[in-house]
């Protein structure tokens, strides 16, 4: 992954933050309890942070941490069981679809799934700007094919269907979509992790300087912390929901503050080919989302854990919640 861009954060133009979400929270209803009662799973649990125009938040943890219905919620895919996003300071609910496609667009994991089988490329691209319903034909041709070159991608591959291409250019028209209407946020929800690794550092490439070129804000979901590493001026590690630990990037890779994301950075030492997501070293799966702990969320794994971390509910000092940093300062 070292062939990939690194994205130096911009400099702020505005204090209006691109994303903002507050207290954020997300539960699901699902069966399958003692005796058939429904269960509560708690995917997003009052999350809030602000993300600012030109910024890059890598979000990371484990797999089922919330990472994916954090994304769909800020997208508006699903409303959130409680709290608000604003985008660009406007209420994400009181902006009407079209509204909420000019500000703000996603980029999948699987380009196949997510790309029309029976469309032309360039009709796969055309989409969002024929859905606004009030741009001329011409335009629409004019800025796919602007668009298909800034993604390099020829016309004449615009010709083709998505069969025909290969992963990595299936991602390509899959940004290409995601872009032409010139949003001001892209929210990538693992947008390598289906490709080789080969062309996984081409993507990156690509991102980076669209994000540049366009001015972008991105909210870049990976469960690889390499990736991350390489694209995010700031990262958030998610663990059953909450975010636990929130900071620059580059000081939160050299110098980790929570126990969990040190766990999560010790994984990456010992990476599993092929797995496709990273052990932690801590033994044992996720905990049940339907079943959160008391006191700190994380103390059952927690190799520094005390027994208060049982009882007491930790704070956000510095940018990490951790019982153990609220006296001593390092847990
Ligand atoms: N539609 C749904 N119905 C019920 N539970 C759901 C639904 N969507 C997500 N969940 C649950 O919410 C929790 C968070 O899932 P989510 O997909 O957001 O995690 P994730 O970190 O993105 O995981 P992954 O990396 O595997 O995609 C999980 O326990 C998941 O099973």
């Amino acid at each position: 992954m070292s062939a990939a861009a690194t994205l130096a954060p911009i400099s702020v133009a505005t204090t209006t933050p691109a994303i903002e979400v507050r207290n954020l929270r997300r539960t699901f209803h699902v069966g399958g309890g003692l005796l058939g009662q429904d269960r509560e799973v708690v995917a997003v649990d009052d999350v809030s942070f602000a993300l600012p125009t030109g910024g890059v938040l890598g979000v990371v943890g484990e797999s089922g941490c919330g990472k994916s219905t954090l994304a769909r919620v800020i997208l508006g895919l699903l409303p959130p069981t409680a709290g608000e996003v604003l985008v660009e300071g406007q209420r994400l609910s009181a902006l009407d679809r079209r509204a909420r496609a000019r500000l703000i667009q996603p980029v999948f994991q699987d380009p196949f799934s997510s790309l029309n089988p029976r469309r032309r490329i360039r009709d796969i691209v055309a989409m969002p700007l024929v859905a606004q319903g009030d741009v001329p034909a011409r335009q629409v041709r004019d800025r796919v094919q602007e668009m298909l070159a800034r993604v390099g991608l020829s016309a004449e591959q615009g010709e083709r269907f998505p069969a025909q291409l290969s992963g990595g250019q299936r991602q390509r028209v899959a940004i290409a979509r995601a872009l032409v209407l010139r949003p001001r946020i892209v929210i990538c929800d693992e947008p390598t992790s289906a490709l080789d690794v080969s062309v996984q550092a081409q993507i990156l490439n690509l991102l980076a300087e669209l994000r540049r070129e366009l001015d972008l804000t991105l909210l870049f979901i990976s469960h690889n912390l390499a990736v991350v590493e390489h694209v995010a001026s700031e990262v958030a590690v998610m663990y059953l929901g909450r975010v636990v630990e929130r900071r620059e990037a580059e000081a939160l890779f050299r110098e980790p503050r929570h126990p969990y994301t040190k766990a999560l950075l010790a994984s990456v030492l010992t990476p599993e080919p092929g797995l496709g997501v990273p052990d932690v070293g801590l033994g044992d799966t996720l905990p049940d989302p339907a079943n959160i702990p008391p006191g700190c969320r994380f103390h059952p794994r927690c190799p520094v854990a005390e027994p208060r971390c049982a009882t007491e509910t930790p704070k956000s000092v510095d940018g990490a919640e951790c019982l153990l940093l609220e006296g001593s300062g390092r847990p």
